[in-house]
């Protein structure tokens, strides 16, 4: 693989939790701005792949490299500090505080960058325009529905201006219509900023959106166009 231009290079990462081989020589890249979906069946690695490239599970083996630096050179609170600053998530659920409303949960990132709270919430309202959730704002997240919920979470993990947004399975839960709006404004929004989306999905239809697929198999990635 020519990481030339990567933002994000992974490079023949294993990973085993007990006998269990989870990551058995993956490879993988995303550059600036691109949307990589990450498909592949069930207990294939999808989801350790994503945890090792977002710096939050380390490899047994293999090299992770972010804007030319490696993540193992790195101190776990300079992981972390990397982790809020340049990378955003979407899982499939249960990722924002119940005690916050919507608009301070889509607040908390920059808060934690040290953002002031009244510029903080005024980008976070913006984005929950921008998402078309504008109207859930003041509610918590207990008293909106799972589409809104996502909405409002893809808002929070765009709010800091990420260079990578890292979504699992981030329309899992939602009927497809939902499911496809998630997902047309997740990339729209993520294109626009130049922010890179690592996507993993089962769903062909949720792959659609990106602009290349890798498969994993057995713990190994490769590019689908190379595949076939
Ligand atoms: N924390 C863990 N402890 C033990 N085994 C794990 C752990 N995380 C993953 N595994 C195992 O590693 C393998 C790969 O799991 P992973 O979750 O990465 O696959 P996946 O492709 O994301 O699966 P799914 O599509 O079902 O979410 C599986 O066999 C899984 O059981």
């Amino acid at each position: 693989m020519t990481p030339a231009g990567s933002l994000l290079v992974a490079q023949d990462l294993r990973k085993t939790y007990g006998s269990t081989p989870a990551l058995d020589g993956a490879s993988f890249s995303v550059h600036p701005g691109e949307v990589v979906a990450v498909m592949g069946p069930s207990g294939s690695g999808k989801s350790t792949l994503l945890h090792c490239l977002a710096g939050i599970v380390t490899p047994d083996e293999g090299t992770i490299t972010y804007a030319g630096r490696e993540l193992s050179a790195m101190s776990d609170a300079e992981r972390s500090a990397l982790r809020r600053s340049d990378f955003g998530f979407v899982f499939q659920f249960g990722q924002l505080v119940p005690e916050l409303t919507c608009l301070e949960n889509v607040a908390l990132p920059l808060r934690l960058n040290g953002v002031r709270r009244k510029a903080a919430e005024l980008t976070a309202r913006r984005w929950l325009e921008r998402l078309e959730v504008e109207d859930v704002a003041g509610k918590r997240p207990g008293e909106v529905s799972g589409g809104q919920g996502q909405r409002v979470a893809v808002a929070r993990a765009l709010a800091g201006s990420p260079k990578v947004v890292f979504a699992d399975e981030p329309t899992g839960a939602l009927d497809s219509l939902n499911g496809e709006r998630v997902m047309e404004l997740l990339t729209e929004s993520a294109r626009s900023e130049n922010t890179a989306v690592v996507l993993v999905t089962h769903e062909a239809r949720v792959a659609a959106y990106s602009d290349r697929d890798v498969v994993v198999r057995d713990g190994r990635a490769r590019d689908l166009e190379f595949a076939v």
